[in-house]
């Protein structure tokens, strides 16, 4: 009967030259019975001293202590110290005993065998599951689990069924020797801990030197006692005592076992006598013989056998320079699974009925591929077929448990989907927490030519792979708690807008702080502050903003088939001066829940439409808030962001805030991160390239000097190109300002007159409100900010002279109405919540 071990399969040893696949080969071959050998009645320690000697030597192999050293180090790794010492354990105790039986002349049948009543072992040796003996269990009613020798799919590698199977093609050259970055973390690693082990042991040398000085006459006196104990065969000593002192003297028996062992007593002497002569002789001329510094090297190299002699098991003559941690782990099959199943992902082993037939399937996991390297060499990567049933979204929301059974750190564990099966999941497992190795450098500090239809650099995965954002036709949304490197992710985010000279910007900071002033060089608005005037300034921008995308949509509407191939604006049409405009609005919560409610209403209005209509007319819009709550970005705002990027929160709320409700749920949140994970994000909305649009990355780091020096660069190139415009070469558009105009216009109506015309109106206005009302033309633009409100202008006779106006009863009219409509919309205002 076949049994079905998971993840029993054999690592290529092409892909970890040094793992326990091949240790196993040297112990693990034979199969091994620790709990037979455990319980055997044979397994005496200490039985003869002949065979202490030769025990010592093999007990030695096994130096626990020592077994820090073997750790892996990210390169390769070794195998897992515990499961090396059962191997030898077991191998050690089963010479013994064959040793003790040969001796004692017992036949050698019942020693243990390889067979279906052992456990199974993976290649490390470590235990995974008992294997009950189904030779006895069968006749039992019910289902058994089944179980046997280790047969487990994993590629098949020669099953392709046409083109597409290339894909399952495994790479010829491990991952991490074919990158560049996995060779250099591989070599750095493996140099670091060579120059920490001279460090280490240099310092030590006398410590060593003494030991030996110690151990070596201790080794000449555990040889020459050892002989002398053989010799005289001092064992005969009990046996001789028991018979003399039995109730029963046997007197043939005594004296027949008395004159053998003279006669042995004498052989052993005469070959110890013998062995003495010859090896001094032996030893006198071969150092005679010797090239100069060979006596030396000679004389070093008995005195080092001396003292391994004379050392003791537990205290090693050089000690480990590597301390047992976990950093650095050999990842086995055994712990995959051992982590599965604690994640509640192991499946379940065949049943079988008492006929043998099949009745349930094993559901267990199976290795999609062999346990490799990583390509950035500092970690593993395990890909996975969960059982059926279980998702990639099933072990992305069971990271933690699954990093718990890993016995690593939640932050070392990446789960990621894996297109063309559902069940498939990918798991990144480094070596050490990736958010906190040195950040990458943003490739765009360089100042390349940068273009926002393309996609550039935005961050690294932890397993350091480019994350790319591509600004043309997307909306972005970058939240996280204040001091997480929501800015900085930014402007990594922007600068390609900054350094493409055909692309506008409009920076609209609702903070007030320093961190876009650079962008004033380039700038076609730019707005930094949080006062009332600032935040209708910014609303006014932004209802310019979508007057141009409208008029843009308009002449799109008006072009032929031919001239909108793709019925949005292509890379013709924005040489043709339809230029892509990126908008930033940066500190989002202070415009959004601005204690003025027109503003809010406003803003979020024109923000919605922005984001959902804007984009294909070349409008790319960056909202970033460091109050990451579903008040400061409803959710109708945040559905229409195309890429989210969540840094940092507190909160599961706070992170679903930014990538979607629930989306926490998946196993995607940003409240794990820690507060020295600056840069670490959840990305949506970029593609995976394997399948999904969900990623763990941290952002590219792009000091504020070199964004600085992109927008100066910026700059120049928009002076070449000629597309320098607006409040960058101090052509700022006016602003005209009309959220507040129904009230200003009823704040500076002249007391109770009942009709007053127009022109005197704009002009109360731009004298009290000059921030305001400067950029309104003229009388038909007020009456154009009015009409929203159903106030209409109509002819006014003052002092003989006939000009448009308006009428106190309307404006008084419009207000009351608004109040009421203020009032009904307060509960149902998605802005409008308290902290
Ligand atoms: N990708 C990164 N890698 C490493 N460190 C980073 C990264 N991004 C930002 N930091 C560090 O984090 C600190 C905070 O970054 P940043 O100013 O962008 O935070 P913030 O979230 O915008 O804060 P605030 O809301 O207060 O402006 C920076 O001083 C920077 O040193």
């Amino acid at each position: 009967m076949a049994n079905i071990l998971p993840f029993g399969r054999r690592p290529d040893p092409d892909e970890r030259p040094n793992t326990s696949a091949t240790r196993a080969g040297t112990a693990g071959d034979e199969p091994q019975n620790d709990g037979a050998l455990a319980m055997s009645p044979y397994a005496m320690p200490d039985a003869d001293p002949d065979a202490d000697l030769a025990d010592r030597a093999g007990a030695d192999d096994v130096t626990p202590v020592a077994e820090a050293d073997t750790i892996a180090g990210p390169s390769w790794g070794s195998p897992a110290p515990a499961a090396d010492m059962m191997a030898d354990e077991a191998v050690r105790e089963l010479l013994a005993l064959y040793r003790q039986m040969q001796e004692q002349g017992m036949p050698l049948t019942g020693m243990p065998r390889a067979g279906k009543e052992m456990r199974a072992h993976d290649l490390t040796g470590a235990a995974l599951e008992p294997y009950p003996d189904m030779s006895q269990d069968m006749s039992g009613e019910g289902p058994q689990e089944m179980s046997g020798e280790l047969v487990v799919p994993v590629l098949e590698p020669d099953r392709i069924f046409g083109p597409d199977g290339a894909e399952d093609l495994r790479p010829i050259v491990p991952a991490w020797l074919a990158s560049g970055e996995g060779r250099k973390a591989v070599a750095g690693w493996w140099f670091h801990v060579q120059w920490h082990r001279a460090k280490f042991h240099g310092i030590r040398i006398p410590t060593y030197v003494a030991r030996i000085a110690w151990r070596a006459p201790r080794g000449v006196w555990r040889i020459t006692s050892g002989l002398t104990r053989w010799a005289l065969d001092t064992r005969a000593d009990a046996l001789e005592q028991a018979l003399a002192s039995g109730t029963k003297m046997d007197t043939a028996t005594f004296i027949q076992l008395r004159e053998n062992r003279s006669i042995r007593v004498r052989a052993r002497l005469a070959t110890v006598a013998a062995g003495t002569v010859v090896s001094a002789v032996g030893g006198a001329v071969a150092v005679s013989q010797l090239p100069t510094g060979g006596g030396t090297l000679a004389a070093a190299g008995a005195v080092a056998a001396l003292a391994w002699v004379g050392s003791d098991q537990d205290r090693p003559l050089i000690g480990a320079a590597m301390a047992a941690s976990g950093r650095y782990r050999e990842l086995t099959d055994a712990i995959v699974m051992r982590a599965l199943k604690a994640a509640g992902l192991g499946g379940s082993v065949a049943k079988v009925d008492k006929n043998g037939n099949e009745i349930e399937e094993d559901t267990r996991p199976t290795l999609a591929q062999p346990i490799a390297r990583s390509a950035n060499g500092r970690g593993y990567e395990v890909v996975v077929d969960l059982p059926y049933g279980k998702t990639a979204g099933d072990a992305a929301a069971a990271v933690d448990k699954i990093a718990s059974g890993l016995d690593v750190d939640t932050a070392q564990v990446f789960p990621e989907p894996v297109a063309g099966k559902s069940r498939r999941v990918s798991l990144y497992v480094a070596d050490e927490d990736p958010m906190l190795l040195p950040p990458h450098r943003s490739p765009l500090a360089r100042l390349p030519k940068a273009s926002v239809w393309e996609a550039n650099p935005l961050a690294r995965t932890p397993l350091s792979a480019a994350v790319k954002a591509t600004l043309m036709f997307n909306s972005f949304l970058v939240g996280a708690l204040p001091r997480s490197g929501k800015s900085f992710a930014a402007k990594c985010l922007v600068a390609p807008a900054v350094l493409d000279p055909h692309c506008d910007l409009t920076v609209l900071d609702c903070g007030g702080g320093r961190d876009w002033l650079p962008t004033q060089e380039i700038a076609v608005d730019y707005v930094a502050g949080d006062e009332e005037e600032d935040l209708l300034r910014i609303v006014a921008i932004l209802n310019r903003i979508r007057d141009e995308a409208r008029e843009r949509l308009a002449k799109f509407r008006k072009m032929s088939a031919a001239e909108m191939p793709e019925d949005k604006l292509t890379r013709a049409l924005a040489a043709d001066g339809m230029r892509p405009h990126a908008i930033v609005v940066d500190e989002l919560q202070n415009l959004l829940r601005a204690n003025n409610k027109e503003i809010r209403k406003a803003a979020l209005e024109v923000l919605v439409w922005l984001a959902k209509t804007a984009p294909k007319a070349g409008y790319i819009l960056i909202l970033i808030t460091q109050r990451p709550a579903a008040d400061v970005i409803p959710s109708d705002l945040r559905d229409i962001m195309s890429v989210r990027i969540a840094l940092r929160t507190k909160t599961r709320q706070g992170s679903d805030a930014i990538l979607g409700s629930d989306i926490s749920a998946t196993g995607y949140r940003t409240d794990r991160f820690l507060e020295s994970h600056k840069g670490a994000a959840v990305i949506g909305g970029i593609s995976t390239g394997k399948g999904g649009d969900l990623q763990v990355a941290r952002t590219d780091l792009l000091m504020p000097a070199e964004f600085a020096r992109a927008c100066a660069v910026g700059r120049k190139r928009r002076e070449d190109a000629d597309t320098l415009r607006g409040a960058a070469i101090g052509d700022a558009a006016p602003v005209e300002i009309t959220i507040t105009v129904l009230q200003d216009v009823a704040a500076i109506w002249p007391g109770d007159e009942a009709k007053v015309h127009a022109y005197v109106i704009l002009a109360r206005l731009k004298d009290i409100h000059p921030d305001r009302y400067a950029g309104m033309a003229d009388e038909a633009a007020l009456t154009r900010a009015l009409k929203p409100y159903n106030i209409t202008s109509g002819q006014v006779s003052r002092g003989g002279v006939n000009r448009n106006g308006y009428k106190l009863s309307e404006i008084r009219a419009a207000v009351r109405a608004r109040k009421a409509a203020t009032h009904d919309d307060e509960t149902s205002d998605p802005t409008d919540t308290d902290d």
